[in-house]
């Protein structure tokens, strides 16, 4: 019985396009996951993190290499055909749409990823328990998901995704397409459900501050390869890889946060060489 919950060992994935050349998106790559632990997996469009992802989550068998969850090969194979065990690893897509049908309510589609069948008079109480973890009122129960905005969406999307009781979340870009605001929420959302629930988290992003606000560890992807990594921290702040060193040097640096005089709410003070202050304070006052 192995520690992990996933590893990856040496995968490689090879795109063949009909006509065109073959292309290698991932070229060998070795990665695991334990449980309660984050891993963050960051690098520019086209790196090849979604390839990845896909063989991660089983649903592209990789070129060559092997995936293992919880200690067992995992087999491609769709979500519904899946046995129960490999039902536990869940994921969670840039578009939370992909994951909900916009026919049916919440309630009657939240607990389509149940592993066990769960009794009809017990599934009103198991929706609220699904909604109240991901922070929202057990009356969106009956509502439909386009009644929802998109950060409440991806927390509807993280909700199914935990009626399975996952020991393993694979997240692609989970907040890409909220705003900063949504974002952070859901970042702190996902962060606290790993602490609460004990699972194991692989969290892809372009964005590196943000993988370094939820991720214990970091990955940092580069054409293919992973060419850095170790402990978030350590990697923020000695970065050894040329790549690495670039992707942080590319982040606009922001100010320290400060209250300004009349106003209630915490201002970011723009750092002195990026945005302009005077046109920042100005817009929020
Ligand atoms: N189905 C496919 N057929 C052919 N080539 C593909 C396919 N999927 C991805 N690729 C190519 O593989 C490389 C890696 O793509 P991938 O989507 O994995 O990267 P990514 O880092 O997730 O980028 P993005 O964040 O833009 O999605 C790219 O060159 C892409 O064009």
């Amino acid at each position: 019985m192995t520690a992990n919950v996933l590893e990856l060992e040496d995968i490689v994935v090879t795109h063949r396009r009909s006509g065109g050349p073959a292309v290698q998106a991932v070229r060998g790559v070795s990665l695991t996951v334990a449980p309660g632990q984050v891993v963050g997996l960051v690098g520019e469009s086209g790196c090849g993190k979604s390839s990845l992802a896909r063989v991660a989550c089983g649903i592209h068998a990789p070129t060559s290499g092997a995936v293992r969850f919880e200690g067992a090969p995992l087999e491609p194979l769709r979500m519904r055909q899946r046995p129960a065990a490999d039902r536990k690893l869940q994921m969670v897509f840039q578009n939370p749409y992909a994951s909900l049908s916009p026919r049916r309510t919440i309630a009657s589609q939240l607990l389509d990823g149940a592993t066990e069948p769960i009794p009809r008079e017990q599934r009103a109480a198991e929706v609220a328990r699904l909604l109240e973890l991901v922070g929202l009122d057990a009356a969106a129960g009956s509502r439909y998901p386009s009644q929802f905005s998109g950060g409440q969406r991806q927390r509807l999307a993280i909700a199914r995704a935990l009626a399975a009781k996952p020991s393993l979340v694979v997240a692609d870009e989970p907040v890409t397409a909220l705003d900063a605001f949504s974002s952070a929420q859901i970042v702190q959302l996902l962060q606290s459900l790993v602490r609460e629930l004990g699972m194991g988290m692989l969290f892809i992003s372009h964005d590196l501050s943000l993988v370094r606000a939820i991720a214990d560890e970091t990955a940092v992807m580069y054409a293919g390869e992973i060419v850095e990594r170790g402990p978030s921290e350590q990697l923020w702040e000695r970065p050894t890889h040329p790549y690495t060193k670039t992707l942080i040097a590319a982040i606009p640096e922001i100010g320290p946060v400060k209250k300004l005089p009349g106003l209630d709410e915490d201002v970011v003070e723009p750092a002195a060489a990026g945005v302009d202050a005077a046109a920042t304070n100005g817009a929020s006052a």
